[in-house]
């Protein structure tokens, strides 16, 4: 369906203003319990110092996944992006890239700049990417990046040229698509998820009615709502911290995955891990399907704090 009411030019050069977010200990230990921490052994020694402190919550280590929720915001920014018109309803996450650049803290107000990374007509969907800058306000210091690319379904053909309208303002090598081995895994982990995991993610911030609320899972194509995708993503590398890292989630340099298909709550995730240098391949398939449902990869290092 061609939608004329997009106008490339009015998106890419959208100034956005900047946004706040401010969090505490309690919701970095809802998020872990989102992603599935503890969610097999509440006394996992690897996991319970994501929800846990013995000496009171202070100490209390945050997941790199917790970046993603520095733009729950986002959404609605993507709404009402002067120059773009879709119908929310049919927004599929695509992909998400984050970049580390301090370990987080466990509370702190978070200061964002957002601006259009990249925006790609694809005849059946346009593919909007929207790159979050996220610093901490008291110290000024950037903590990570996030770049958010959505699936806008049916709002694509709006290219007055051939070849269709494509723009993307970062190295194209940033984030590949994943070619998962043929070889065996090198590790594997196996999660289930609850019945009830996205009505308990959603309460991290991202209410998108897609992922609790039947009519609006029908009308955008599915039987019943689904999972977000980035639960199913910090599932994954929770899974990669926990199997490769010892639980230490400073490891993580960045990540890169990319949504394939959706999952419905109460699927079985297995993660498939490939090690390459300092980067994990990996691949979540589900269980019940036997679909891989997201693919990537997570960078491993050392992340050091001044903070
Ligand atoms: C807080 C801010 C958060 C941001 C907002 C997020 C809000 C959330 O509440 C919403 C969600 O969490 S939705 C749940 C998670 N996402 C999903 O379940 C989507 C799963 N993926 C799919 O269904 C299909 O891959 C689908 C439908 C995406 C694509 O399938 P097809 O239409 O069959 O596409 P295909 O014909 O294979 O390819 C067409 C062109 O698009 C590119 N492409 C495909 N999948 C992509 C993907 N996942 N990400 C980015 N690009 C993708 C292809 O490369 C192709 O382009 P080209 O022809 O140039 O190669």
């Amino acid at each position: 369906m061609a939608h004329k009411s997009i106008d490339p030019q009015q998106i890419i050069s959208y100034q956005f203003p900047l946004t706040t977010f401010t969090y505490t200990e309690r919701d970095v230990a809802l998020y872990a319990l989102g992603v599935g921490a503890c969610g097999s052994d509440a006394v996992d020694e690897k996991e319970l110092k994501y929800v846990y402190h013995k000496d009171g919550q202070g100490f209390i280590k945050v997941l790199p996944t917790f970046a993603a929720l520095f733009i729950t915001g986002a959404t609605d920014s993507f709404a009402k992006l002067p120059g773009l018109q879709f119908d929310p309803n049919l927004l599929l996450h695509g992909q998400q890239y984050i970049e580390m650049h301090k370990p987080f803290p466990s509370s702190a107000c978070i200061e964002n700049r957002m601006e259009v990374a990249g925006l790609h007509d694809k005849g059946k969907a346009t593919i909007l990417e929207v790159e979050t800058k996220s610093y901490e306000k008291k110290s000024g210091e950037l903590l990570c990046m996030n770049r958010t690319t959505v699936y806008l379904r049916g709002a694509g053909g709006f290219s007055k040229s051939s070849p269709p309208y494509s723009y993307r303002k970062y190295p194209a090598n940033q984030v590949l698509t994943v070619k998962i081995p043929s070889s065996q895994p090198f590790a594997v982990q196996e999660d289930c998820t609850h019945q009830s995991q996205a009505l308990l993610y959603r309460l991290s911030g991202d209410y998108n009615p897609l992922h609790s609320d039947p009519t609006v899972a029908g009308v955008a194509g599915f039987s019943r709502p689904i999972l977000h995708g980035l639960c199913t993503l910090g599932f994954a590398v929770r899974a990669i911290i926990k199997r490769l890292c010892n639980g230490e989630p400073t490891m993580v340099k960045s990540i890169f995955g990319r949504f394939l298909l959706h999952v419905y709550p109460g699927e079985t995730l297995i993660t498939e891990m490939w090690l390459e240098g300092s980067r994990v391949l990996f691949q979540t398939k589900v269980r019940e399907r036997n679909k891989a449902v997201l693919s990537g990869y997570v960078v491993l290092g050392q992340l050091t704090s001044s903070l």
